[in-house]
């Protein structure tokens, strides 16, 4: 429903550090700039570390991810924006990135998804804004509880 708040969890504590890893398209630079301020600043206030990589379009977000699972982060932000245009290709963007998201963190990969899929510019913008909707921020936060979630569980088998 227009206008309804929903319930945001604090975010978690770690006694260890974590390093995040932003993939970011900025296939729309204003939008996705926004994006990135806002995990960055939610990072931040979790003390955690954030390196940024960018991506042509929200298509290539998964792989980079599922090519960056070398690099020894802890987890992922996913940050871009998808505007329906005249074709059947917004679908396709949307459905497969957010697919591939999926089964990435179905393998174990703490993924925050902020990808945005919109019909207009001005949608995105407002949820973009990290003094409004803020959906890279809550992308972050996303990734911060699975990263807590995989260190609990990892405490408790050793
Ligand atoms: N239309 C949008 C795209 N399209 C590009 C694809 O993501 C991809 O880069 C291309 O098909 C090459 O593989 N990407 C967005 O991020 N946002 C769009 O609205
Ligand atoms: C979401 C898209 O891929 C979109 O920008 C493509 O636009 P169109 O369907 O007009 O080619």
């Amino acid at each position: 429903m227009a206008g309804q708040s929903h319930h945001t969890l604090d975010l978690p504590a770690f006694d260890a550090p974590v390093r995040v890893l932003i993939v970011v398209a900025p296939y729309y630079k204003d939008i996705a700039d926004d994006l990135v301020t806002g995990a960055r600043a939610t990072l931040d206030a979790a003390g955690a570390e954030a390196e940024v990589i960018e991506v042509p379009g929200a298509l290539e977000v998964p792989a980079a991810i599922g090519i960056a699972r070398a690099g020894g982060f802890d987890g992922f932000v996913a940050l871009g924006c998808v505007i329906r245009g005249e074709t059947t290709h917004y679908d396709t963007v949307c459905n497969d990135s957010s697919r591939a998201l999926t089964l990435l963190g179905l393998e174990g990969a703490c993924i925050g998804n902020g990808i945005l899929t919109v019909e207009t510019y001005d949608q995105a913008a407002v949820r973009a804004d990290p003094a409004g909707q803020n959906k890279g921020g809550g992308a972050a936060a996303a990734a911060l509880h699975l990263v807590a979630l995989t260190r609990r569980f990892a405490k408790a088998r050793a």
